[in-house]
């Protein structure tokens, strides 16, 4: 141990006890050693003194909990650190320091203050110094005892010091009696000396009654000194325990203020931090200050800015406001002018149409019959014998090289009416294998107008779909042998019983009740229903040809629209016709209706079919001076009602 780590020591918590001063004390005490001197126990020895007094130094040591026994401290007069066990130790005295464990302590039953048979004792533990000179050391079990002198009943130690001075005078004194007897017998007479040695031995014999007074009253003062010590022992003994206590007391309140001292620097580090943090959070929030100002300047520019643009927003909405109901009154007008331009034309129009020769007219070598010279101006003319018989006008003619496209865009007005809300009727009309199919449904090469009409339609509705929104749904049909047969319905063939299909003319127009309606998005849907009413028509014959020549296929598309804008629903449908070969139909059933109607005669170029040429060509004529009613438009009445509730 350091010199400057016995400065760790409090003074105040020491008492002066070094284990030198105890191992004298024990050395005295100790009736087993044969050095012991009996007498020697004086209470006015510096050293039991310093022990009676309560100066033995007992050090709590700030690294280890356990109480210590050291040497004196200079705070303690006569005292120096010079008696510290550490240091004495340097200096091979027989100096040792004690730690006393708060757990083995010192109990009651360990320092016990007895008679001669009983010894008391202080038991140290721990022991971490060696005590012999030979530095053997000793074990923490080793034990120290103070032995008080061993006393009885009778007497006191005081009390075995004067007996034995009192016999060795009194051999000393007959020994000088017998050296004067001796030298009496030499010179003077028996009685003489008789009479001497009498006096002497009155005189010896009061004197020892004296000396034996003196000897009882010395042995009470002995005997009462004597237990003056033991109670004063016992005092020291309990003061020892009490302070023993207080010093583990004071050991467990270091190590409380050990604890907090750690628990105060990470409270201090934290704390550091803190204040770290709290200045940045400081620094922060003095920017944020500082943005805030400048927001504050820009607030006035804002909310004046803000202002400004309300008002440009009312103003713009109440323009919006304004195109919007002009949009609506021009977008109604654009309709009725379009119609308008229709009914100019005629609500029945009529374009003819020639296919060409096929490979095996060419090869019988037939002659054209028909001049097509005039038809741009929409005129053909029949030819009879190389001469021209008679010329038709139709709205429109088309010769046998004119593609499905050109034909087409004269029909696309009547995809819009469609769409505008008017119900339309295209058919084709003519003589067995004139090219009805073909105008109509046309090949995978080469679209006929029934698919590049519901073409159409979804273009547009995909042009209008910010304004309107459409519903569209297709049905395919077959009139064959007066029935009704629903295409889309799989496992209809003609002649097997089923539910029987009927045209039923209502306030909405022709209606086929139970008819089936496949919904269509888009053309990939829309083709798919075409071909399964065309294969539906195919499989449902043994002759194809036969079947398709007596037969009418028809196409219903029904269009539900809404105007977005005001709301206006419209219910519509387009009847797409493919009429059974024209000398089968009986020419007075034709019947037109409210609808705006395309009618495609079809003819054929073949001189040898010229008969046939002309009676339909004559049948389109008159077709075309039919006068219809100015078309309706179909307004969804159901929608209708409500809206007119809702009002
Ligand atoms: N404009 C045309 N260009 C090329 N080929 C044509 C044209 N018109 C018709 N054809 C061909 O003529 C043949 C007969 O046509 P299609 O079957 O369409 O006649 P159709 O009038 O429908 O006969 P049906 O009354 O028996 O049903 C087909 O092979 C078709 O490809």
């Amino acid at each position: 141990m350091e010199d400057n780590e016995w400065n760790h020591y409090d003074p105040l918590l020491l008492t002066d006890v070094s284990f030198q001063q105890q191992q004298t004390i024990s050395t005295r005490l100790s009736p087993e050693n044969e050095s012991f001197e009996r007498n020697s126990l004086q209470f006015d020895d510096p050293i039991v003194k310093n022990l009676v007094d309560g100066r033995s130094i007992l050090g709590y040591s700030m690294n280890s909990p356990d109480l210590v026994i050291c040497g004196g401290s200079p705070d303690i007069a006569g005292m120096t650190y010079c008696d510290s066990p550490e240091i004495s130790k340097s200096k091979n005295c027989f100096n040792a320091s004690m730690e006393l464990s708060l757990e083995n302590g010192i109990n009651a039953s360990e320092v016990e203050v007895c008679n001669v048979h009983k010894t008391p004792t202080v038991k140290f533990s721990n022991l971490c110094q060696t005590i012999e000179p030979e530095e053997e050391l000793i074990s923490p079990e080793a034990s120290f005892e103070l032995h008080p002198p061993p006393i009885t009943n009778d007497e006191s130690p005081r009390d075995y010091s004067l007996r034995d001075n009192e016999m060795l005078e009194d051999a000393r004194v007959s020994q000088e009696a017998e050296l004067e007897c001796s030298e009496d017998v030499e010179d003077i007479g028996v009685e003489e000396k008789f009479l001497k040695l009498k006096r002497d031995f009155e005189c010896q014999r009061k004197e020892l009654a004296v000396t034996r007074r003196e000897l009882g009253e010395l042995k009470r003062e002995n005997q009462q000194k004597s237990s003056e010590c033991q109670e004063a022992l016992k005092s020291l003994k309990e003061l020892q325990n009490e302070l023993m206590r207080k010093s583990m007391h004071v050991g467990s309140l270091a190590f409380a203020i050990e604890g907090q001292v750690k628990e105060k620097s990470k409270w201090f580090i934290s704390l550091r931090d803190l204040t770290r943090k709290l200045k940045i959070m400081k620094m922060e929030h003095m920017k944020l200050l500082e943005e805030a100002e400048a927001y504050k300047k820009y607030e006035a520019d804002i909310s004046e800015l803000g202002l400004i643009i309300k008002s440009k927003m009312n103003e713009q909405l109440a323009s919006h406001e304004d195109l919007k109901s002009k949009y609506i009154e021009g977008a109604k007008v654009q309709k009725e002018l379009y119609n308008k331009v229709l009914e100019l034309r005629g609500n029945i129009r009529v374009f003819c149409r020639c296919r060409p020769l096929n490979a095996e007219e060419i090869k019988g070598g037939a002659a054209m019959a028909l001049d097509f010279d005039s038809a741009r101006e929409g005129e053909l003319t029949v030819m009879s014998n190389g001469s021209p018989k008679k010329t038709f006008k139709f709205d429109a003619v088309f010769g046998p090289q004119v593609e499905q496209a050109d034909i087409f865009e004269d029909t696309v007005p009547f995809a819009t009416s469609v769409l505008d809300g008017y119900n339309v009727c295209i058919f084709a009309y003519g003589q067995t294998g004139t090219g009805k199919t073909f105008t109509m449904e046309g090949t995978e090469d080469a679209r006929g107008v029934n698919f590049r009409t519901l073409e159409k339609m979804f273009d547009i509705i995909k042009e209008r779909q910010s304004l309107n929104r459409y519903d569209i749904s297709v049905s395919v049909l077959e009139v064959y042998n007066e029935q009704i047969r629903d295409l889309l319905v799989s496992g209809n063939h003609p002649g097997m019983s089923g539910k029987r299909l009927e045209i039923r003319q209502s306030g909405e127009g022709m209606h086929i009740p139970g008819l089936v309606e496949a919904h269509v998005n888009n053309m990939n849907e829309v083709w798919e229903v075409l071909q399964t009413g065309s294969n539906a028509r195919a499989v449902s014959s043994t002759n194809a040809n036969e079947h398709s020549s007596r037969s009418h296929c028809i196409h219903c598309v029904m269009v539900k629209g809404e105007n977005l804008l005001n709301g206006e629903h419209t219910r519509s449908k387009l009847w797409l016709v493919d009429l059974a070969g024209s000398e089968r139909v009986a020419k007075t059933e034709v019947q037109g209706g409210d609808s705006k109607t395309l009618m495609f005669v079809q003819i054929s170029p073949n001189e040898n079919d010229l008969g046939e040429t002309i009676c339909s060509l004559n049948f389109a004529s008159r077709v075309r001076g039919i006068e219809l009613g100015p078309p309706k438009k179909q307004w969804d009445t159901i929608e209708l009602l409500k809206h007119k509730q809702m009002v």
